[in-house]
């Protein structure tokens, strides 16, 4: 069985941690084999200081299967990383920049099956002179260097109870409606439509469409966008076969009985798809790049750089990302 490619993220966030616990739960949790991108010493330290037993082996991906039942397996970076557990430093973008780098290129290469990032935190990286808003848009860009192909990558939220698709990402909220456009919106909904197909085994998609304006508009009264752009789209989108509907009000969409009603949900700017699935579910949605090549998965949380080191950060929404990853590399039936 091919491993999971599991990039190490931030070395002085909480992924070092969530990885050494994900391991040691991967009997009880059934997690297929993983290997990290890493800093051997480094994980080894954390460990240490974490009183965590966990032992490790230097492996590349060919041998990391086999390895896994007795040892975290790490595949050792080229770029030392420093570890300096809650105080983020810019000399080891390289390190986590290249561990990502790597995990793609295994797995576009097929020695292993799926990408699993642990946490990134982008200052750091942009201090250093990395030009993508956050990993989304750079596994676009590593899809299409690595291809040849053009990929458009999409960030969905999946929880137990409720998806969620941002249109827009990494951007400020003032950009947000210019930015909107109905060719944006159709594109999203149908890559969206078209991965909940092939990769999720759900037959025939509900796709919910947020309004961006209180109300949706309140029929132009607050905002023009709903009518003018995101009603187009998803005109255009049933015209196509795709079951889309709205623009919905945002504020009662996500309640259960609302959710009840769709597959995912398509929201116009990042928070308003961020906050209802990370305010349902922190510990158990994943974060998923549909429009790659390949499967990414990561955990919804970020660097918590407040508890690194600790020993209390929760490993549940990785060993989620491990297990999606692995469902949707395996999988061409039904995930629900
Ligand atoms: N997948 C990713 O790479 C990813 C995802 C989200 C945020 N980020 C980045 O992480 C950095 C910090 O972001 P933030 O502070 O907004 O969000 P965060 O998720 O890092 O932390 C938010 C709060 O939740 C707590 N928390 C987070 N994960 C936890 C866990 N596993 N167990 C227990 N408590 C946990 C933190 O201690 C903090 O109080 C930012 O630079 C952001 O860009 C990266
Ligand atoms: N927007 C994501 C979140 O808040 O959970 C986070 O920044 C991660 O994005 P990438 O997977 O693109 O790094």
């Amino acid at each position: 069985m091919r491993p999971l490619a599991l990039s190490i993220g931030d070395p002085s966030g909480i992924g070092p941690e969530v990885i050494l616990q994900a391991w040691l739960r991967r009997d009880q949790d059934k997690l297929s084999p993983f290997y990290v991108l890493g800093d051997p010493a480094l994980l080894a330290a954390r460990a240490r200081h974490l009183g965590l037993d966990v032992p490790l082996c230097e492996a590349e991906p060919e041998a990391a299967a086999s390895a896994f039942d007795d040892h975290l397996p790490v595949a050792p970076l080229e770029n030392r990383l420093t570890d300096s557990a809650g105080q983020p430093e810019t000399v080891n973008a390289a390190g986590v920049i290249e561990a990502i780098s790597r995990a793609v290129t295994d797995t576009v290469e097929s020695r292993a099956a799926a990408v699993v990032t642990a946490p990134i935190a982008k200052k750091p990286l942009y201090d250093a002179g990395f030009r993508f808003p956050g990993h989304t848009e750079f596994l676009g860009h590593l899809a299409e260097e690595l291809t040849g192909r053009p990929a458009t990558p999409v960030m969905m939220l999946a929880g137990p109870d409720l998806r969620t698709v941002p249109v827009t990402v990494h951007q400020a909220l003032a950009g947000v409606p210019e930015t909107l456009t109905q060719a944006l919106v159709e594109e999203i909904a149908r890559i969206t439509d078209r991965e909940l197909r092939q990769r999720f085994g759900i037959a025939e998609p509900r796709l919910a469409i947020a309004g961006l304006n209180p109300h949706a508009g309140e029929g132009g009264a607050m905002g023009t966008e709903d009518r003018d752009v995101i009603a187009l789209a998803i005109h255009a989108l049933q015209e196509d076969g795709i079951n889309a509907f709205g623009p919905l009000p945002a504020d009662t969409m996500f309640h259960a009985r609302a959710r009840a009603g769709y597959d995912a949900a398509l929201c116009m700017y990042h928070d308003q798809a961020l906050i209802p699935v990370k305010t349902i579910a922190f510990d158990e949605t994943v974060n998923v790049t549909l429009g790659l090549p390949f499967i990414r998965t990561s955990p919804d949380h970020g660097t918590a750089f407040d508890i690194a080191g600790r020993g209390i950060a929760r490993p549940d929404s990785l060993i989620a990302a491990i297990r999606l990853a692995r469902r949707l590399s395996d999988n061409t039936d039904t995930i629900k």
